[in-house]
């Protein structure tokens, strides 16, 4: 067998050594009826539409499709933006699109220039793991876009326009709702996400448009993680046991190995076939939530921070209809970057599973889909004393199966693959030590203007390095101050401020490129990037785009980011509150939901593919964080190291003991 899979099974290890028998069902299965899982194909279709630029097709598609009338507003520039207010109202307005500057790019990186003491060291080994390469054996699953093949009768578009329309009606319901919702202080939102009418409407369009006008795999062509690669044969034994046969599972494997990118085709089967109200899809982080359009695991779960006794945090589920709702919904519960979930959480998660879905089997009867890398990031804690996940009470019973993914799919050359899986145990050879020399002299990047993002240990340096590019923008500066409150003054502010992302001072200029820190709709989340193109007025509702707001003085001006899916939207103060259990605000901040992202924190990093990459690691102080900071790369010839030193490799005993174990048969 030309790869190891382990399996667990009530902790007794056991080697699969034969494929699953099943047949493997057609993949492409039609949906009767649109629900939230369509919605994804429908931005990428948005996208795909505005890529395009221009009216004329839009209308053009419109016309073609005679059972939806056109609702969308015109596509024009210098239209008005319509305004957010903390979350309950957001119709995204699509402007024409103009490059952004200085984006994280995340597409791949072409040229290979080496630096001239890098060119020799690689020149030797890329060819022969190229030929490793095209020799990889590949097993091949079917297209799983859910409207594949689907034929758009009458009848069927009217079931579907019903269908819709009642979907709008509870948007309606819901947002109303949502007019005296709370906000814990991590930056979740606490009530269900909610659709603007038209909006939703606009996306299902087009959707359909798309779909019937063929061009639904050229949109997925545009993900990130492409549509087009095929499962390796590991990743697809996975895929087998969890959507055919609704195993129980937690796959790692090291950075790169194609994690997210097999969670993701697993997650589209899942919905596709079983119905996307059944299954749930969370991380432990809100990036890494984007990363695979899912939610914030806290979010979904509505325990806030998760402390406090799991008794306490069932009657805290119990009390709001969604969160009970959502618990007792769903047949899967999908769980991204697992390392930074702590043990204690996870045996709580598990106990409010049981108690609100009335079924004491583990986890409350749900298909568990657990992935991520316990040599990565550890679980954020002040005192230390978190366990990880693995070692929770309740995991061995809820997970089945243990599976490692071996191939590394995200670099390519083969000193770097070997330099990463040493970081990853701790244990450097000379040669790595060597490369690692190496590479401290900077990239010969291409004159493009597109620059590497910075990766720093600690947030300080990030808000330095950012400090340091907002500076050389000349455009005016825009201050933005918190406003703090804390009734009691117990020091809960203090709390408030050291969890919560959002500034005291929030400095922005034109072209700052910029994050969002709060959910304010599905496309927009926790970890969206974007650029502030503009200012708006909200008194007068003027938007500047050009600079002619630079001359007025005493004006009080929103910011206008045009985030990395080209939607443009004006953002307004959120808010960030403390509260206690019976919904007591015992301190709360309001600002403006942006940070700088020129550079970005190790932390946040985690999960992400860039590819010109440039890491200080002088300061590195947790155990994973060189590893996950060197992995983020795609090659060493677009990838800068500074401060390193052979202590800044740390891990995690127990994390190593754990994996032996997964290995060892
Ligand atoms: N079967 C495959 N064929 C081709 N490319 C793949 C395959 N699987 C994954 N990739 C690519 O490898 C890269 C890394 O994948 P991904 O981000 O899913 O890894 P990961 O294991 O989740 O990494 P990390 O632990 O760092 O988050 C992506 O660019 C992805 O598209």
């Amino acid at each position: 067998m030309s790869y190891s899979s382990y399996f667990q099974d009530q902790g007794n290890l056991t080697m699969i050594d034969k494929a699953s028998n099943d047949a493997n069902p057609s993949l492409d299965e039609t949906s009767s009826s649109y629900s939230k899982s369509d919605l994804a194909i429908f931005k990428a279709s948005e996208r795909s539409l505005m890529t395009r630029k221009t009216q004329r097709n839009t209308k053009v598609f419109r016309s073609a499709f005679q059972k939806f009338p056109a609702t969308t507003p015109s596509i024009q520039k210098n239209t008005p933006i319509p305004s957010v207010q903390n979350n309950n109202n957001f119709t995204p307005s699509f402007q024409k699109s103009t490059p952004i500057p200085s984006v994280q790019n995340t597409s791949s990186f072409q040229n290979k220039s080496l630096t001239s003491n890098q060119k020799n060291t690689f020149q030797n080994n890329t060819s022969s793991f190229n030929n490793n390469q095209k020799n990889a054996t590949t097993s091949s699953v079917q297209s799983n876009l859910p409207f594949q093949n689907n034929s758009s009768s009458e009848n069927g578009m009217d079931k579907k326009q019903e269908h819709l329309k009642s979907e709008n009606n509870s948007a309606v319901v819901s947002m109303q709702k949502r007019k005296g919702a709370t906000y814990t202080f991590d930056g979740e939102w606490s009530d269900d996400d909610v659709w603007q009418p038209n909006s939703k409407k606009r996306y299902l369009e087009s959707v359909v448009k798309n779909r019937d006008r063929g061009v639904l795999s050229e949109v997925n062509n545009n993900k990130e993680t492409s549509s087009n690669h095929e499962l390796s044969e590991e990743q697809q034994r996975i895929f087998d046991l969890v959507v055919l046969k609704r195993e129980n599972i937690f796959f790692t494997g090291s950075a790169g190995t194609g994690k997210s990118f097999l969670l993701q085709r697993i997650i589209s089967s899942l919905k596709a076939r079983y119905g996307s109200e059944s299954v749930a899809v969370t991380a432990t982080t809100g990036i890494a939530a984007v990363n695979i359009s899912g939610t914030t695991l806290h979010s979904f779960a509505g325990v806030g921070l998760g402390r406090g006794f799991a008794s306490e945090l069932v009657k805290q589920v119990q009390k709001s209809v969604a969160a009970r709702t959502r618990w007792k919904s769903i047949d899967t519960l999908v769980i991204d970057e697992i390392s930074m979930l702590d043990a204690q959480l996870f045996d709580k998660l598990e106990f409010i599973a049981r108690t609100i879905r009335s079924n004491n089997r583990p986890f409350g009867g749900l298909q568990l889909v657990v992935t991520g890398d316990f040599f990565q990031l550890p679980p954020v804690s002040k005192d230390r004393s978190s366990k990880f996940c693995f070692d929770a009470e309740r995991w061995k019973v809820c997970i089945k199966h243990t599976i490692q993914l071996t191939k590394i799919y995200r670099q390519k050359d083969s000193e770097l693959i070997e330099l990463l899986n040493e970081m990853r145990i701790g244990e450097m050879s000379d040669k790595s030590l060597v490369l690692l020399k190496q590479l401290e002299n900077e990239p010969n990047y291409p004159d493009d203007g597109i620059r590497p993002t910075e990766l720093y240990p600690i947030n300080d340096m990030v808000n330095r390095a950012n400090a340091t590019e907002l500076g050389k923008i000349s455009h005016k500066l825009y201050t933005y101050t918190s406003v703090d409150w804390e009734p009691l003054r117990f020091g809960q502010l203090q709390t408030l401020c050291k969890s919560c992302l959002a500034p005291e001072k929030l400095e922005l200029k034109r072209n700052a490129q910029v994050m969002l820190i709060k959910n304010l709709s599905k496309d927009l989340v926790n970890g969206s990037r974007g650029v502030v193109v503009g200012f708006y007025n909200q008194a007068d509702g003027t938007s500047y785009y050009n600079g002619e707001d630079e001359a007025m003085a005493d004006v009080k001006l929103l910011p206008i980011v045009r985030f990395t899916h080209l939607c443009e939207m004006v953002i307004q103060e959120a808010e960030w509150k403390l509260t206690s259990p019976g919904d007591v605000v015992l301190a709360s901040r309001k600002q403006i939901p942006l940070v700088l992202s020129w550079a970005i924190s190790i932390h946040k990093s985690q999960g992400q593919t860039l590819d010109r990459v440039k890491v200080d690691l002088s300061k590195v102080f947790e155990k994973g964080q060189a590893y996950v900071a060197l992995s983020r790369a795609t090659s060493a010839n677009s990838l800068q190291v500074t401060g390193f030193r052979r202590d800044k490799v740390m891990y995690h005993e127990r994390v190593k003991k754990f994996y032996q174990s997964l290995t060892t048969i």
